[in-house]
């Protein structure tokens, strides 16, 4: 597993007490992260949902520049030697990267921004900036899991193979995070969430 160099956020981007926050959100492939956030969001739109660059092909009804960038290998190579991204990570097969300029923008204003990554990008996040809030995002239990990623229906058995087969090293590292969430419930572990962010 190849990960990316991590970046320091622009030490002037954060100016004191005026800085925004940083939070990043983990958890295994299919255990609802892109709901809870969409969902988040709908309620609280004043939050910045970082949109990744990604070498994965659009799923249906993926839009580039809104669920993603979707860019080639060598388009990605490069966006990584020109330090664009905060992180980068190889996941299933697939790179995926934050790019550094709109999070260092929005916080630099003042502003939440959420990092929905991978356990590795999460690593380097940590890393090269020890204030962020980490949440990691649990199933109700890896049967569960499996049954959401195979209802989802966007990935062929051999992508949900690979997702399964590191959901349990995912969730083996939980623990490394601040807090973590099950999500049984959409609305409990949202409401959760919500008092993360609003009360800690
Ligand atoms: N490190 C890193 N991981 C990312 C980024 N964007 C998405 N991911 C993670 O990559 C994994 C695969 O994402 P995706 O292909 O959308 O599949 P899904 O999680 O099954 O919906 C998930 O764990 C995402 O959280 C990113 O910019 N950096
Ligand atoms: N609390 C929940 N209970 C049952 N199904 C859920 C729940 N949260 C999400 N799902 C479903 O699980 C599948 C995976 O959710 P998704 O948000 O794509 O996961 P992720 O972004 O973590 O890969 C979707 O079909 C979604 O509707």
């Amino acid at each position: 597993m190849t990960t990316g160099l991590p970046t320091q956020i622009s030490p002037t981007v954060i100016p004191g007490s005026k800085a925004g926050r940083l939070i990043v959100l983990t958890g295994p492939s299919g255990v609802g992260k892109g709901t809870l956030m969409q969902l988040l969001l709908q309620r609280h739109p004043q939050l910045y949902l970082s949109i990744s660059v990604t070498t994965r092909s659009p799923r249906p009804g993926e839009i580039h520049g809104k669920h993603y960038y979707f860019v080639s290998r060598e388009e990605f190579r490069q966006m990584v030697d020109r330090g664009e991204l905060l992180e980068w990570a190889e996941f299933a097969g697939n790179c995926y990267g934050t790019p550094r300029q709109p999070v260092a923008e929005k916080i630099g204003e003042g502003k939440t921004a959420i990092l929905e990554i991978e356990l590795e990008g999460a690593r380097q996040i940590r890393a090269s900036f020890p204030e962020v809030l980490r949440i990691f995002i649990l199933p109700p239990s890896m049967e569960e899991l499996e049954q959401r990623l195979r209802s989802r229906g966007q990935d062929s058995e051999e992508a949900i193979a690979r997702r399964l087969r590191r959901a349990q090293a995912e969730i083996n590292a939980a623990g490394e995070f601040d807090y973590k969430v099950i999500n049984d419930n959409r609305e409990a572990a949202l409401q959760e969430i919500e008092a993360i962010l609003f009360s800690s």
